[in-house]
């Protein structure tokens, strides 16, 4: 296997410059014992340099977006460029937040990830279906769909983490159960086995999110195929910790 675990943190649009001292506090003290784990948050664009900055060097920084192309007359864009030039490694693109808000369509999430890819960022790159989709049986042709519009942009898998978030499960407090979170990472794997190559399928890290809290990541780490986990709401409070911590799972 040898997929290292991957904790994201995406703050979403939330936080005030004193509530982004703490939370950095928090992050900073906190006792990771966990040491097989890549660890990324997301603050708000206008928090980034000085999260950067003041963050312990164990935990980067990921944009929660950017441009679809190079920047220029594009009022409110960032463009990836500009993450690149602050030294941003990571960007989230395609949360369902901005597929369903803003109309992002699959295609254009995959030419996002390709250009961001090209500036050199990483990206984790969010898939995900509708309560709706899932009750009339369509999950996987939905999270297939997105991946494939991901696929058909690019060659190089490797600065891409897919991050598996059912939208019935995203700031509801319903999180999946581990076999449901399993069984949609290891169908994604396949897709990826079959569409991609048998190596992109083995290394690519399948990241669960949608409810994590510190009490459901242990038992949702442990399945095989869940490589990690993309946090909201909890990667506010103290239990990111405790979230980063169950990459411990794996190695026991
Ligand atoms: O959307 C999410 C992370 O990108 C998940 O959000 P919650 O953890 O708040 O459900």
């Amino acid at each position: 296997m040898g997929r290292t675990f991957f904790v994201g943190g995406n703050w979403k649009c939330n936080g005030t410059t004193e509530q982004v001292e703490k939370i950095v506090k928090t992050l900073n003290d906190g006792k990771i014992t966990a040491s097989n784990v890549e660890t990324v948050v997301s603050p708000p664009y206008v928090f980034l340099p000085t999260v950067k900055a003041s963050l312990r060097p164990e935990i980067q920084v990921a944009a929660q977006n950017c441009w679809v192309k190079k920047g220029g007359a594009f009022t409110g864009e960032v463009s990836a460029e500009m993450l690149a030039n602050l030294g941003v490694p990571w960007v989230i693109l395609g949360h369902s937040e901005r597929r369903a808000l803003l109309g992002e369509s699959n295609e254009f999430v995959g030419d996002k990830v390709a250009y961001a890819l090209a500036q050199g960022l990483k990206v984790i790159a969010c898939v995900g279906e509708t309560l709706e989709q899932r009750e009339a049986g369509s999950t996987m042709e939905v999270v297939s769909a997105q991946t494939k519009a991901i696929a058909d942009k690019i060659t190089d898998w490797t600065n891409v983490v897919i991050a598996y978030e059912p939208v019935w499960a995203i700031g509801t407090g319903k999180v999946a159960t581990p076999a449901q979170a399993q069984e949609v990472h290891a169908n994604l794997r396949e897709w990826l086995k079959t569409n991609v190559s048998p190596e992109v399928a083995e290394t690519t890290r399948i990241i669960y999110g949608g409810s994590v809290t510190g009490a459901s990541a242990n038992e949702l780490a442990a399945q095989p195929d869940v490589d990690g986990f993309l946090v909201g709401g909890a990667s506010l409070k103290p239990e990111f910790i405790d979230i980063i911590n169950a990459a411990s799972v794996k190695s026991a």
